[in-house]
């Protein structure tokens, strides 16, 4: 068998070729699946020909290999049909349970209200059992039920793969989404004031903390204002000397404040950058301790206030963070001890129930044991199910792209309909907010969160009335557009006017003849194509009042002709029936 590694021929030949990933030798095998002799040339000649990488029967061909690829033997996603079990060593017990979620779903065809009943009560069930609070779990099996049921079907991808993503992209959202940065003060040191219960390693994290900031290029000093344990002083020193960064200390005598106040005087004289204050821990909070804090807080005005907590406290230390967070006003935390025995309620529950996010998190005792929090990373780990998200991701790359040209077809040939319509609004909101996807089209730079909030407005109109057609009116337009009292009905249906309807249904011819005009503008590449799309839409805008307008106009009706099997009343619309 002629084996390549993935990242040199296969990547761009992919499809020509069937694939399977051997976890053993980490290289991409590829096999020419027409024909079992190995012709390497014969996979570059399919690719240099005349079909396109993009055409419709090679994407096919694309999710197919797809397909086999995490369906292959030697592929490690979990336990039964896919063989070997790979298991997140993090959080195992969960990974465990949210398992047996997935395995209730082998031999589904399509997820439905009634067989994801099973599988949500084990989802329930590993998450309390890995002690996240219950009111967030409550909030994630509902957030993860409406969308496995609203969830279409993707071509290829089995119910259980799709749900493994939906909670995936579930748990990432719980943990915060995206990576949240320590913020750095703009003038003079920035000030990073660590707090915390005893044990959590409140002491160990400065000097981590200050040897990962130096490793950014960072100067940093640490200020060592626990006075009550005089060993921690001791140790600060030490750990300080171990990763080469200064410790300012002034013994157990002084008021944490006033060492605060001397260690961030001393911090400017040098011209430090990050300043790192270790304070004193208690066994439970206690007012002594939050009365001081607010105290140190008040003389250090902090970049950053961090509050450390063990994540083996589970929901346990998203109370603290809440609690911390109203108490004195913190920025973040700092969860400590994820390589030991922890279940994962704290990194699942801190972010929810206190509003705050997570900024690093330590796993281990070692100085470069820090790391930052990312969600999408951690929620991984938790599923242990890397290959099966990469795959119903491309297979809903693949989907989208034959959506996109399955849509493009109907644009050229002005086919494009009302289910059409909102097939695409809808993959649109599914693509984020309105601000993110009109942030993405060339020339919609100036749109204002305003002008975006009366699109959100208008589509939502739309939609109702779109709602009130039957199937047979949003596939032919035309019965709408000759029909005053079908369109009577669907204002009557959908709570809106009469007028609004007529506007509906005029829009979606003019629509269908910008879209045909636009699409012959883009045909023929890429980066050409988009610039060509640029200068249609500028000459469009500059266009003297009147000229663009009556050229549309004149398509528009040329149009409405061609596409309606009966022709509508020439009176327009509104005209009597
Ligand atoms: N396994 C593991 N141990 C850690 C981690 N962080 C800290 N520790 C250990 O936890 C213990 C307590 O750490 P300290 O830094 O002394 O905790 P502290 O919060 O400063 O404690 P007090 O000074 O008593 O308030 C030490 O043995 C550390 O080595 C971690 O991420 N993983």
């Amino acid at each position: 068998m002629e084996a390549v590694q993935f990242s040199t021929v296969a990547s761009r030949h992919f499809s020509a070729a069937s694939h399977s990933f051997s976890t053993s030798r980490r290289s991409w095998c590829c096999r020419d699946s027409s024909n079992d002799a190995r012709k390497p040339s014969r996979f570059r000649s399919s690719w240099t020909g005349s079909s396109s990488p993009t055409s419709l029967s090679s994407r096919n061909l694309f999710t197919r290999e797809l397909w086999g690829w995490v369906n292959s033997k030697s592929v490690t996603v979990g336990r039964g049909t896919h063989g070997v079990v790979v298991r997140a060593e993090m959080f195992g017990q969960l990974t465990s349970g949210l398992e047996a979620a997935w395995n209730k779903l082998k031999g589904e065809e399509v997820l439905t209200k009634e067989n994801i009943v099973e599988p949500m009560r084990d989802i329930r069930r590993a998450l309390l059992e890995a002690d996240v609070s219950l009111p967030v779990v409550r909030r994630f099996v509902q957030a993860i039920s409406e969308q496995a049921i609203g969830v279409g079907l993707i071509r290829g991808v089995r119910p259980d793969q799709q749900l493994v993503k939906i909670v995936n992209d579930e748990l990432v959202k719980l943990m915060g989404g995206e990576v949240s940065e320590l913020v750095f003060a703009k003038f003079g040191p920035t000030v990073i004031l660590l707090a915390g219960l005893q044990g959590v390693g409140k002491t160990t994290v400065c000097a981590k903390l200050a040897y990962y900031l130096k490793k950014q290029g960072k100067s940093c000093m640490l200020v060592a204002g626990d006075v009550y344990r005089p060993a921690a002083i001791d140790q600060l020193v030490i750990l300080g000397e171990q990763v080469d960064v200064p410790v300012y200390t002034a013994g157990t005598e002084v008021k944490p404040s006033d060492i605060a106040k001397q260690g961030l005087e001393e911090a400017k004289k040098k011209n430090i950058d990050v300043v790192i204050m270790d304070t004193a821990g208690r066994l439970q909070i206690d007012k002594a301790m939050m009365d001081e804090l607010k105290e140190v807080k008040r003389a250090l005005n902090p970049t950053e206030v961090l509050l450390v907590v063990d994540a083996m406290t589970g929901q346990e230390a998203a109370a603290l963070v809440t609690t911390f967070n109203l108490e004195i006003g913190i920025t973040g935390a700092i969860l400590t001890k994820l390589d030991g025995d922890s279940r994962g309620g704290a990194a699942l529950s801190v972010k929810e129930v206190s509003g705050k996010p997570i900024k690093l998190v330590g796993r281990g005792e070692r100085m470069e044991d820090l790391e930052p929090f990312y969600p999408n990373r951690m929620a991984g780990r938790i599923l242990g199910m890397g290959d099966v998200l990469s795959f119903v991701e491309k297979a809903q790359e693949v989907m989208r792209q034959e959506d996109a040209e399955e849509l493009q077809k109907k644009i050229m040939s002005a086919k494009f309909d009302f289910n059409d319509f909102l097939k695409q609004t809808r993959a649109v909101a599914r693509m984020g907010s309105m601000t993110r996807v009109i942030g993405m089209i060339p020339g919609m730079g100036k749109v204002t969160p305003a002008q975006i909030r009366e699109a959100e407005k208008s589509l939502k109109i739309m939609e109702a009335m779109i709602e009130a057609m039957t199937p047979e009116e949003r596939e032919k337009p035309e019965l709408l557009a000759e029909s005053p009292v079908r369109r009577k009905r669907v204002a009557q249906e959908s709570g809106k006017t009469e007028q609004q309807v007529n506007q509906l249904v005029a829009q979606l011819f003019q629509m269908r003849v910008r879209m045909k005009n636009l699409m012959g503008v883009m045909e023929g590449g890429s980066i050409p194509a988009l610039s060509n799309l640029e200068e249609a839409l500028k000459t469009e805008q500059k266009a003297p009042p009147g000229t663009a307008r009556r050229k549309r106009r004149s398509e528009s009706r040329k149009q409405f002709v061609n596409s309606a099997s009966t022709r509508p009343n020439p009176r327009g619309f509104g005209a009597g029936n």
